[in-house]
């Protein structure tokens, strides 16, 4: 039986499971609920804290797991990612008061803190910088500033609002862009079961991505419109029954939907019809 690690609170749970969801596995209805067998697919999760996912998938005794890259680098767990998600991106940045810092050179001397510590020491190391100290704190650690635990902080950050309010800015390159991802231990020998996840998981995030564009367009206006829809391999091409015209079918970006249908009407494609993807194996 396959066995996948989940998260089970923070900010990867709920999207976490509603893409396995999506890939037709069972989960679970109650977040108390820390172990899940799936007997109709073959698979049993365990809902485990994000942080601890890479540990556990590392030591082998879990086959894959979803975690963020962020989590999972600083773990310096013996697990590799094996397949982007898409879902929990952010960054993961240097924060201090207003002014007061400009680049990572001038954190020698510095006292940082950060959940991540992990990652800050293995960036600081490459930088060839020395802080005066690296404090581990479990989260809020935007505040650690104002309580005079730090002088800077490395703390994930999406919209930014939190360090708004915090009256910090960030600085400095990235140090990196992290989402949530689908991870094996390292080395371990190829799995058809795990193989079958990615292939699931793949065609959730294509059906999530894409959507089924279908148009009428006059035969000579064909190449120009399928330059428009190009699909992912080749768009189907059909004869109509009125003469002088065909039918095209192509996948197209979701987000491009609207764009590409204004320029097909704009070259007489007609009957311009939109359908989502339930679910898909390309
Ligand atoms: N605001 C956010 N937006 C997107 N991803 C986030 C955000 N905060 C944390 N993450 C991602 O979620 C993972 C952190 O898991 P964690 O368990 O710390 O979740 P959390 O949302 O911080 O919840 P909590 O602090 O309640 O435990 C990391 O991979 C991190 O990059
Ligand atoms: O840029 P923003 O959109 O403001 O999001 C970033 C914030 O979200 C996370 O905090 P979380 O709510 O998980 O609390 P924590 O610090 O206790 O983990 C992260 O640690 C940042 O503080
Ligand atoms: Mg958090």
């Amino acid at each position: 039986m396959l066995r996948i690690a989940v998260p089970n609170k923070g900010s990867l749970s709920e999207p976490a499971s509603a893409m396995l969801h999506e890939a037709g596995y069972r989960q679970r209805t109650n977040s108390k609920e820390l172990v899940l067998v799936d007997p109709d697919n073959n698979v049993e999760f365990f809902f485990l804290r994000p942080r601890d996912i890479a540990v556990y998938v590392g030591s082998g005794r879990l086959d894959a797991g979803i975690t963020g890259r962020d989590l999972l680098l600083d773990s310096g767990a013996e697990a590799e990612e094996i397949l982007e998600l898409g879902l929990g991106k952010a960054t993961f940045r240097w924060a201090a008061p207003v002014g007061a810092y400009g680049s990572v050179k001038d954190l020698q001397g510095a006292r940082i803190a950060s959940s991540y510590i992990g990652l800050v020491q293995r960036y600081l190391a490459e930088q060839g910088v020395e802080a005066a100290s690296v404090v581990k704190l479990d989260g809020a650690v935007e505040t650690a500033i104002q309580l005079g635990v730090a002088d800077v902080i490395a703390d994930v950050v999406e919209t930014g609002t939190t360090l708004r309010q915090a009256g910090l800015e960030i600085f400095g390159d990235p140090i990196l862009d992290s989402e949530a991802v689908l991870v094996r231990r390292t080395g371990a020998e190829p799995s058809a079961a795990v193989d079958q996840l990615v292939r699931r998981l793949q065609g959730v995030l294509v059906a999530r991505r894409y959507v089924m564009m279908d148009y009428d367009i006059r035969v000579e206006r064909v190449e120009q419109a399928v330059a428009l829809t190009p699909g992912l391999e080749s768009p189907t091409v059909s004869p109509l029954h009125n003469e002088g015209w065909v039918a095209v079918r192509a996948m197209v970006p979701r987000r491009e939907a609207q764009r590409i249908m204004d320029d097909l009407w704009e070259i007489g494609a007609r009957a311009i019809l939109v359908t989502g993807i339930h679910a898909c194996r390309l």
